[in-house]
């Protein structure tokens, strides 16, 4: 595809380092932080330097490759891979790419090992197998943008929650991914972002990366979106996921639960944008996928200024699920599926 494409590319590899754009710092500054240990990545994603499922899974196996490349024999570098997998799984928990790239990143080493090569070889093509999984994200994320593009007409109004733009992953985004095509093909879409509360990925980075390639893009407060809809602007939903379960709930950052509800309340479809990476079948429901909890000053004092009384009790856990019910489709690489989700969903990894 010919792509006029030129957004921000957030985890850059170069030579021997890991370039990762401070999401943190959007979109005041752009600043790449140059990474070069699996403790770097570690903590980067953990403090949503680098976020985004994609991006977080793509992160995570360079962290692999930093973090094993010292190994001076086969077998101690086969045994660092392993080691530095389960640590860098720790970092968040909830986006299933990010364990969906790790297993990749360990069965890619144990092949090569089996092959016999050398050492230096060896961490070559593991580096090899990092890349490929940036490189097949981008590939995907345009076929996703594609299908999506499907549901979509010239003059529409559709409304968004967080970021699953090109800052989520290797290029385009998931969720986003429609109106860069759109763009390119002359097709008018009206975007509305949600600003996301807490942290604000939709005013800081949604807004951001749409404004910046001329998307027409309208920026509100989490709690508008239901205004916005009644008044007959918005005509369909789009967002990302973290993770679909296997019976199609999808958890993805707070407050998309309540898009879904007002979504279905307005006869809006509700359209969940993702890679195959993120459909975890061993997850049986919604109920069983971990939604990770962050601090309470992210609610109280979120960009350093206080807003709410010491002392008083938060909850603040960074992504909800919504049941496949409130569920239109779930736009993936391999086509749009529809309920029944469990079965549907299975058949696209026959
Ligand atoms: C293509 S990104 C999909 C999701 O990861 C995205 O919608 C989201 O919820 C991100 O949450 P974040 O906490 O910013 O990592």
């Amino acid at each position: 595809m010919s792509t006029t494409y030129a957004g921000l590319q957030s985890v850059i590899w170069n030579d021997g380092k890991l370039d990762l754009l401070d999401q943190r710092l959007l979109p005041e500054e752009i600043v790449y932080l140059p990474l070069t240990t699996s403790e770097d990545v570690w903590e980067a994603i953990r403090h949503l330097k680098v976020r985004g499922a994609p991006a977080i899974g793509i992160s995570a196996a360079y962290g692999v490759v930093l973090g094993s490349k010292d190994e001076q024999t086969i077998e101690g570098w086969l045994e660092q891979v392993d080691k530095q997998a389960e640590y860098l799984a720790t970092s968040r928990p909830t986006a299933v790419n990010l364990f969906w790239a790790l297993d990749r990143m360990k069965a890619a080493a144990a092949a090569i090992a089996g092959k016999g090569m050398s050492l230096e070889d060896s961490k070559a093509a593991l580096l090899t197998e990092a890349i490929a999984i940036q490189s097949e994200d981008e590939e995907t994320n345009r076929m996703i943008g594609e299908h999506a593009l499907s549901l979509f007409k010239n003059d529409m109004g559709v409304l968004t929650h967080c970021n699953a733009g090109g800052l989520a992953t290797a290029k385009y985004g998931t969720a986003l991914a429609p109106f860069y095509l759109a763009l390119e093909r002359g097709i008018t879409l009206r975007v509305y972002a949600d600003e996301t509360r807490p942290v604000l990925q939709g005013a800081r980075l949604t807004a951001f990366e749409l404004q910046q390639a001329g998307v027409d893009v309208t920026l509100i407060c989490d709690n508008m979106a239901g205004m916005v809809m009644s008044k007959g602007w918005v005509d369909a939903v789009i967002v990302g996921t973290d993770r679909v379960a296997a019976n199609g709930d999808v958890a993805n950052k707070i407050g998309t639960y309540s898009v879904a509800v007002l979504a279905k309340a307005h006869g809006i479809p509700f359209y969940v944008a993702c890679p195959l990476s993120t459909i975890d079948l061993n997850t049986p429901t919604g109920a069983e996928i971990p939604i990770e909890e962050r601090s309470a000053e992210e609610v109280t004092e979120g960009f350093g200024k206080r807003t709410a009384p010491q002392g008083v009790k938060v909850f603040n856990p960074a992504f909800d699920v919504t049941p496949n019910e409130y569920v239109t489709a779930i736009i993936t690489e391999k086509g749009i599926v529809q309920a029944p989700f469990e079965e549907n969903l299975r058949k696209l990894f026959e």
